[in-house]
């Protein structure tokens, strides 16, 4: 399988605290990786230093074999695509504009200017391809009405249109941050869809998510973080049953000394 990410050694150093320590990574063409572990583990550390929103204190990463560096919109062009823990919309635009938003994201050299660039409407003429597209991906998520301004939608509706806006880039890598949270079935579906799409086009994603079963169940691998390291880096059901899952979320070690503990003891 042809590497389209690795990453090497990243560490993220917050004054003291250090908020990820060393963790390498690697993902495939097609590929799902499931990011898995309690609250500040590191996992929306490890998804900033690759989108270019925080800066590695130490580590590399490359992406189709070329160095990924700089901030986040020439990270965009190179390829990535993100959503946020709480989705980052141009609340006063339409669904329509901020998905056209993520059509551009390939081409316009930073958000700022595609800001402006939909506000003034000079998005629209030059894509038609591009309105069509942003209807395909708006049926696909099962969002209507496209005028809607994105600050009138629910939760789960705007991170509906952050996933289709993210789509939209045609991502080689799209890294989704607890994309589930406050989304009903059909918003949950409608996203599963998003990362088959992905997934059918040869390009990867990575999953945020604390629903580890429902991760699980749709990922290739699992890498789960404890205080900044990955301690588990494989196949999801062995994840599950490992040792370090139950260390890291119930504090037992699966040992023979456990079992030896006596009932009622
Ligand atoms: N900007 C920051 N300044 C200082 N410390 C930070 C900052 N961002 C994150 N941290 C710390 O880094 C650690 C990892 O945080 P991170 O948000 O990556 O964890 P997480 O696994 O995404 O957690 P959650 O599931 O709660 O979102 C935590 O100890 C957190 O408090």
């Amino acid at each position: 399988m042809a590497e389209l990410l690795v990453g090497t050694g990243l560490t993220k150093r917050y004054g003291g605290v250090v908020a990820l320590d060393d963790v390498s990574l690697h993902l495939g063409a097609g590929e799902i990786l499931g990011l898995v572990g309690p609250n500040g583990a590191g996992k929306t550390t490890l998804v900033d230093l690759i989108s270019g929103a925080q800066t590695a204190s130490a580590g590399t990463l490359t992406l189709r074999g070329n160095r990924l560096s700089g901030p986040a919109s020439k990270r965009a062009r190179a390829g990535l695509a993100r959503t946020f823990q709480y989705p980052q919309l141009a609340l006063e635009l339409s669904v329509r504009d901020n998905l056209l938003l993520g059509r551009a994201a390939r081409r316009m050299p930073n958000p700022w200017r595609m800001t402006l660039a939909a506000a003034l409407g000079i998005l629209r003429p030059s894509m038609a391809e591009d309105t069509s597209a942003v209807e395909t991906i708006a049926s696909e998520l099962g969002l209507s009405d496209l005028e809607r301004e994105a600050g009138d939608l629910t939760l789960g509706e705007q991170r509906l249109v952050e996933v289709g806006r993210a789509l939209g880039s045609d991502p080689v890598v799209m890294l989704l941050d607890e994309p589930f949270a406050g989304s009903d079935a059909s918003g949950v579906a409608g996203i599963i869809d998003v990362i088959r799409t992905v997934q059918r086009r040869g390009h990867a994603v990575i999953l945020v998510d604390h629903n580890v079963d429902l991760v699980a169940g749709l990922v290739d691998r699992i890498m789960l973080l404890d205080r900044g390291r990955a301690v588990f880096d494989g196949d999801p059901r062995e994840c599950l049953a490992s040792p370090q899952m139950q260390q890291v979320y119930f504090g037992v070690a699966d040992s023979d000394e456990d079992e030896e503990v006596p009932h009622g003891a």
